[in-house]
This record gives structure tokens, sequence and C-alpha cells, in this order.
């Protein structure tokens, strides 16, 4: 399917809906509202950065899971996973591919009893939504992955339904190219300036200089979300945080999958393909950086996440880093969970930030919910209020336990 490039300029002078970003989040509403025949207006989206080479998307280490401990986390990775497991059918595209998770599942460690007493809280939550999640004990892990070394560990648990590695660029792909097909304008252009009158937001100024009209606004505009309220006057706790990834071959590959473990000091280690591994930690100190700040810290891999892996995995202590690179999530300082819906006072300012690194796998539950309610006023499939700015206003946390 050959779709050309992003024009510069938009076709028209006013939209029913402009997205501020066209990553996979925006990219997710643009064709949710493309696929519902009760949406008949027009939607423009906006991409500073069409090469995609800096959004948070391109970063991705492309994993889905089950084990939240919000239940309504847990719903929205589980429609992730029957949407793209139906996705030819979804696009109504006999060339979209089946995209199916590739279930090795995540296994989280714990190293104390309060930890413990977490995992055995969060899998009453998750068993009660459908998922598999099973809590082990250490002869329970070491009989089955008896390459980990497990003499600090108390717990585990892992779920191996619908969690572990999936493809989420793919997905993105055909968000893209079946909205553009359905006639979503995209462009390759940047938003300035947001004008507002009163409780609307009635215009939108783009770099090159036209103002346009719109009908709603979306932010989804990544780890630079906070900079697109604020030209609305909105405060929004969301701000880039490096996180480090590496992709590495071992001179002694496990003879079984790996499951993504969650090594009780934060880092994680997943199988990615045959015969190579993919790890991830946050810098040693957490502190937002500049949106085009993609510097690596190679002392992170060599003073902290390797020697941290090799301990955990003794196979693991003769390897070759094949690639690295570090990404940005827009984290959420308030609580690490999705920020979602109209504000409530300019109610066609939309909010889709904050997503803290589980992004990629919420982005269809995210944008079937937005496009439902730019449609209807209303979420319909799943309600997902409590994602809503009143929270952040108030300063009452929804808090999600298992962030990584
Ligand atoms: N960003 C890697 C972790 C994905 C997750 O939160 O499941």
């Amino acid at each position: 399917m050959a779709t050309p490039g992003f024009a510069p300029r938009p076709t028209k002078t006013s939209y029913d809906v402009v997205i501020i970003g066209g990553a996979i989040m925006g990219s997710s509403t643009a064709w949710f509202l493309s696929d519902n025949p009760d949406f008949t207006g027009s939607v423009l989206v906006i991409e500073r950065d069409p090469s995609y080479s800096m959004c948070s998307t391109a970063h991705t280490n492309s994993c889905i899971r089950q084990q939240f401990s919000d239940p309504l986390n847990v719903r929205i990775s589980q429609f992730t996973a029957e949407f793209i497991r139906a996705l030819p059918d979804r696009m109504r595209d006999s060339r979209a591919p089946r995209l199916n998770v590739q279930n090795y599942g995540y296994l989280y460690l714990a190293d104390n009893d309060g930890f413990a007493e977490v995992l055995r809280e969060n899998a009453v939550i998750q068993r009660a939504e459908g998922a598999e999640t099973e809590l082990l004990t250490r002869d329970e892990i070491a009989e089955r992955y008896p390459f980990y070394q497990l003499d600090d560990i108390v717990l585990g648990s892992i779920n191996r339904k619908d969690e572990g590695y999936w493809d989420g660029g793919t997905l993105f792909e055909w968000f893209r190219r079946s909205a553009r097909d359905r006639g979503v304008e995209y462009v390759a252009n940047e938003v300035v300036g947001l004008t507002r009158a009163g409780n609307r937001i009635t215009g939108v100024t783009l770099a090159s200089g036209e103002t346009l009209a719109c009908g709603h606004v979306v932010n989804a505009s990544g780890p630079r979300a906070a900079r697109t309220a604020a030209m609305a006057g909105i405060p929004l706790p969301v701000e880039p945080r490096k996180r480090f990834t590496w992709v590495f071959t071992s001179e002694k590959p496990l003879d079984r999958e790996l499951p993504l473990t969650i090594d009780p000091s934060g880092v994680h280690v997943r199988q990615d393909g045959p015969t190579t591994y993919l790890a991830g930690c946050p810098p040693q100190d957490d502190h937002p950086v500049d949106p085009t700040d993609f510097t690596m810290h190679h002392n992170r891999w060599l003073d902290h996440a390797w020697p941290i892996i090799a301990t955990r995995i003794p196979a693991f202590d003769s390897l070759r880093i094949v690639t690295e690179w570090a990404g940005h999530y827009a984290y959420n300082t308030l609580d690490q969970n999705a920020i979602l819906g109209p504000h409530p006072e300019i109610t066609n300012f939309l909010f889709q930030n904050g997503f803290s690194g589980h992004g990629l796998q919420q982005s269809p539950a995210m944008g079937r919910g937005l496009a439902e309610w730019l449609t209807y006023g209303a979420y319909r499939s799943l309600d997902l209020t409590r994602y809503g700015y009143d929270r952040i206003a108030e300063n009452r946390p929804m808090l999600e336990k298992a962030v990584i």
C-alpha cells in the first residue's frame, strides 16, 4: 500500500477535529474516527516530525501485559490483544497481518515480603478480569526457568496469556495508512499557538503561519504534551523522561524463552529474537530532559544494567551489544497513568497524554474511547472517565502500582 508523504500545509481552513501529534496515539484516534460511520466530520493530524525519528512510538520496547494493579488497565490491554489478532477484519483489508502476542509473559520478581504481598493483591485483581496470572515460589521459578539465580527472591508473578512481545510498529503503520486512505489529512507542520476564547479553543496556529478554525483539539503530543497544553493555558504534569534500551546477543543463549523479567532493581530483560535479548532501565537520575536529548549514558549499561542482568542470569556474563537507544516516556508525574478525555471547563480540548511507558499497548482502547467521545459526547465501549483531567486538577492520583 503506497501512501504519499505528508504535505506541509492543510487543504482547508477549518476542521471538526484537529489532532496535535501523529504518532500512535493521535493515529489511533484518527483511525477510529475514520472507522465510525456515525462520525462524518473532517480530521486533520499535525505531525511536527514526519520521519517519526524522535517520537516515543519509534523507541518502544513493544510489550503488552495484563499484570497491572488497576482493573481498567487490564481490560485495556485485553482489548489490544483482541484488536491486533483481528487486524485484517478491523481494518477491513486482507493485506493487514494478524498480529499475535508472543506470549512469554512478564515475570515480576519480589525480593521482599512487602512487594510479594503487592504481587498477591495484583494477581487477585488480574484474575478477576480474566488474566491467567500465576504466583510462583522460588522453587517453582527455578523449575521452569533454571537459568535464573534466585537466592534473594521470595515470590514471582507471571501471566502467559496475551502478555509478552507484540508488533506495535505494524499496528501504527496500519492506523496511519488506513486513516489516510479513508480521508484523514496528515500534514508535516508544527502547532505554535492555540487561540482560546472563554472556555473554547477556537484556533490552531501553525509554524507556517496559518491559523485554522477547529471544532475539537486533541493533544496527542507525547513527551511534548505539557508544551501543547500550555498554549491553551492548561498545566499538565507530563514530562519527557529518558529510558535506555539495549539489544544484545549472548555467547551462551538460553535453552528456552526468556520472559520479560522485571528484576527487583527495576532493570528489565526479555527475549527479542531467537538468540537476541532486550534490556531496559531508567537513567541514574530520572529527571525531565529536553525532548531532543537522546544521548546514551554508556556507564548505565556497564556499571548498572549488565551487572544486574548477569547476576540474575549468569549465562549473560558474556554478551555483545547489537544496538542501543534512548527514548522518552511521556511521564505523568502525578500517578504514571493516562490522562484522557476533555478538559473539565475547556471541553473542546481533549487529552491523550501521560502514558508513562505503557502507551503503545493502550493505544487501541484510548483511540477508540476518544473517537467515541468525539462522536457521541460519551464513552461507549469502555468507560474511561477515571482517566480524566479532574483528578489532575484535584491532585487525586489514580495509582497504578505496576509501572515499569
Ligand atoms: N516501556 C516498557 C514497559 C512496558 C510496560 O509497561 O508494560
